[in-house]
């Protein structure tokens, strides 16, 4: 029998997108499919546009997510987009993690139990999360103890990537200060968080690394390729190390019509009264770059990675706590078959 075509199936891509409260994730969602309305403006789009995304923005109260149909180089995708409350306080943060590595988690859940189906679902929807956007504080200069925890977790289930949220809210000096300063937070001789794009640390080998590379640096990590012989994926992870973190500007509603502020071919702009930008030029923020990693240069590593890296530690995980359960109750009924004995 010839296997059946693949010509029309549609791949799942899903972002999510993760940080404190009001630094621009809500904002990030509305201007994405804005964008990609204007991409393709013929197309089909959100099926159903949550109420958080219609009007004034407003605290994002519970996750939800969004679907837009795509068709990306004649592949047809489903992007859904899930948006999470922000961190209310420091405090709370962990609890709230613990929520976002739930949700995590159980997608990993799901695809195990339909692995381990005599008759697999071909119909089978993939929902893990390919990408986590984590927006970062513009008004914090580097990363604090509490980005660094959530970067570090997050890591271990998924692809991070840092955005630096409302970014013109800071100067031209200012972003090419803190760009770096946030990536020297991330990868130092103390911290080295395995986001998406950096290397994962053997755990075995931690402390002797640690030693080998006390002082080292992101610009040490970089040096170590030559960028001109090495293969093309790792030039594409190479350039994307050096865009860290993207920076992003969300366009603004006009509170009179409710739509975006549109002012001669600026199609989805901010308005300061005293000048207007538009959100996708690169002059102003790296958004456009941050959209082609996601949606076509990256899309592909993100998948694999999901399935192939953190897919597998967590089924490893689980199928080694249940040996461990399963072992320790083996061990409980001899002692009791012992006891019972005994008597
Ligand atoms: N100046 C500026 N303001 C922004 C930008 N993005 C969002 N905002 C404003 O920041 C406020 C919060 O934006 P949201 O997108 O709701 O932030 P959030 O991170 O989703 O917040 P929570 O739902 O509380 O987690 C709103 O008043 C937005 O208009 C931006 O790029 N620049």
């Amino acid at each position: 029998m010839a296997p059946r075509s693949r010509k029309n199936a549609t791949s799942q891509f899903n972002v999510m997108v993760v940080g404190f409260a009001g630094v621009g994730k809500t904002a990030f969602i509305k201007t994405l499919l804005e964008a990609l309305k204007l991409d393709s403006p013929k197309e089909r789009h959100t099926l159903f546009d949550p109420p958080v995304l219609q009007g004034p923005l407003t605290k994002t109260a519970a996750p939800y997510t969004v679907s837009v149909d795509l068709d990306i180089d004649g592949e047809k995708v489903a992007l859904t987009l899930i948006d999470t409350p922000g961190f209310q306080a420091s405090f709370l943060a962990d609890k709230q993690l613990h929520d976002i590595l739930g949700y995590i988690e159980h997608q990993f859940d799901l695809t195990l139990a339909e692995e381990s189906k005599v008759k697999r679902n071909p119909k089978a929807v993939d929902t893990q999360v390919h990408a986590c956007l984590y927006f970062l504080d513009p008004t914090k200069s580097v990363l604090d103890e509490y980005d660094i925890r959530i970067l570090t977790r997050l890591s271990r289930r998924v692809n991070v990537i840092p955005v630096l949220g409302k970014a013109d809210t800071l100067t031209k000096a200012q972003r090419d200060r803190m760009k770096p300063a946030i990536m020297q937070s991330v990868y130092n001789a103390v911290n080295k968080i395995p986001i998406y794009g950096m290397p994962e640390e053997d755990e075995e080998d931690e402390d002797e690394e640690k030693d080998k590379t006390a002082g080292s640096s992101l610009e040490g990590f970089l040096k170590q390729f030559d960028y001109e012989n090495e293969d093309e994926d790792t030039r594409i992870l190479i350039d994307y190390i050096h865009m860290l973190p993207f920076t992003m500007i969300a366009y603004e509603d006009d509170p009179q019509t409710g739509k975006p502020i549109a002012i001669e071919g600026t199609p989805i702009g901010r308005d300061y009264g005293w000048g207007t930008i538009d959100c996708m030029s690169p002059t102003f923020s790296d958004f456009n770059d941050l959209k082609s990693i996601l949606l076509d240069t990256h899309r592909g590593f993100l998948k694999t990675a999901t399935i192939e890296d953190y897919y597998e530690r967590y089924r490893t995980e689980r199928l080694l706590i249940k040996r461990a359960t399963k072992l320790k109750s083996m061990d409980l009924s001899k002692k009791i078959l012992e006891d019972l004995t005994k008597l």
